[in-house]
């Protein structure tokens, strides 16, 4: 009897979801992946990796609400993002989503802190002082995005992502242009951030050592996601 009960019992509870990917399949030239599932948790991290060419980036897209998938579902919120309307739509990715990725679109004629400003005005939040601090970036604030260095802006693209609070992060790459040492404080800012915020995070990189933290490890290949981790 108590057998019955287990399997009846779910893994996780609905509650906990905040994304789950249903069926996913897309193409450009040649196939890139076919019925893919993925389901993503409060408080987790999923690191997806793959050879150039495998389609991550195209996943990350179809995930984070840039790019409509040509099968299958996202659900957020009990609904398919991509069935919601455009504003909607839109509304999910702006206040909900926070996307990380390598092209940061930083307003380059604008200064740091007008950069973070927009998020804390779009958001209602306000600058998180601590996490300039330790992203090293709270000295530049001042200065045009366009004199910042490569790694400078990226951290400044994450910090103004994190500043909206997403309940989602999605990033490609974060740490493309920074050096080990500093990788591993952003990669540590943004396990933190998911874990202090009930929030959770979808990474795509070729760097093993940084997927490995993450919860769960996919690798994308042969059409197929294959659970790692
Ligand atoms: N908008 C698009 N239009 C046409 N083809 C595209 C588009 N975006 C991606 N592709 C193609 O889809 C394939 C997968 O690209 P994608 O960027 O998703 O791979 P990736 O695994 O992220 O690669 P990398 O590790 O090199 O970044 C590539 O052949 C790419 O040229």
């Amino acid at each position: 009897m108590g057998e019955t009960i287990n399997k009846q019992t779910p893994i996780s509870s609905d509650k906990n979801i905040l994304l789950e990917a249903k069926n996913l399949t897309h193409e450009f030239d040649y196939k890139l992946f076919e019925n893919i599932n993925l389901t993503l948790e409060k408080k987790e991290s999923i690191a997806i990796i793959g050879i150039s060419g495998s389609g991550k980036s195209t996943l990350l897209n179809i995930l984070s609400s840039l790019l409509k998938p040509k099968f299958g579902e996202i659900i957020y919120n009990k609904e398919d993002i991509y069935k919601s309307k455009k504003k909607r739509l839109l509304n999910i990715r702006r206040e909900d989503f926070g996307i990380i990725f390598q092209a940061h679109y930083l307003f380059r004629g604008f200064t740091a802190n007008d950069n973070l400003e927009v998020a804390t005005l779009l958001s209602g939040n306000s600058i998180d002082e601590e996490l300039l601090k330790r992203l090293n970036i709270d000295f530049v604030l001042k200065q045009g995005v366009g004199e910042l260095s490569g790694g400078q802006q990226q951290r400044l693209s994450i910090a103004r992502v994190l500043t909206k609070k997403p309940k989602i992060i999605f990033a490609d790459e974060p740490t493309g242009n920074l050096d080990k040492q500093t990788a591993q404080i952003v990669m540590q800012t943004l396990h933190e951030y998911i874990k202090e915020n009930d929030s959770g995070m979808i990474l795509v990189t070729h760097e093993n050592e940084l997927a490995m933290q993450c919860d769960k490890v996919y690798k994308l290949e042969n059409l197929e996601l294959k659970e790692l981790k």
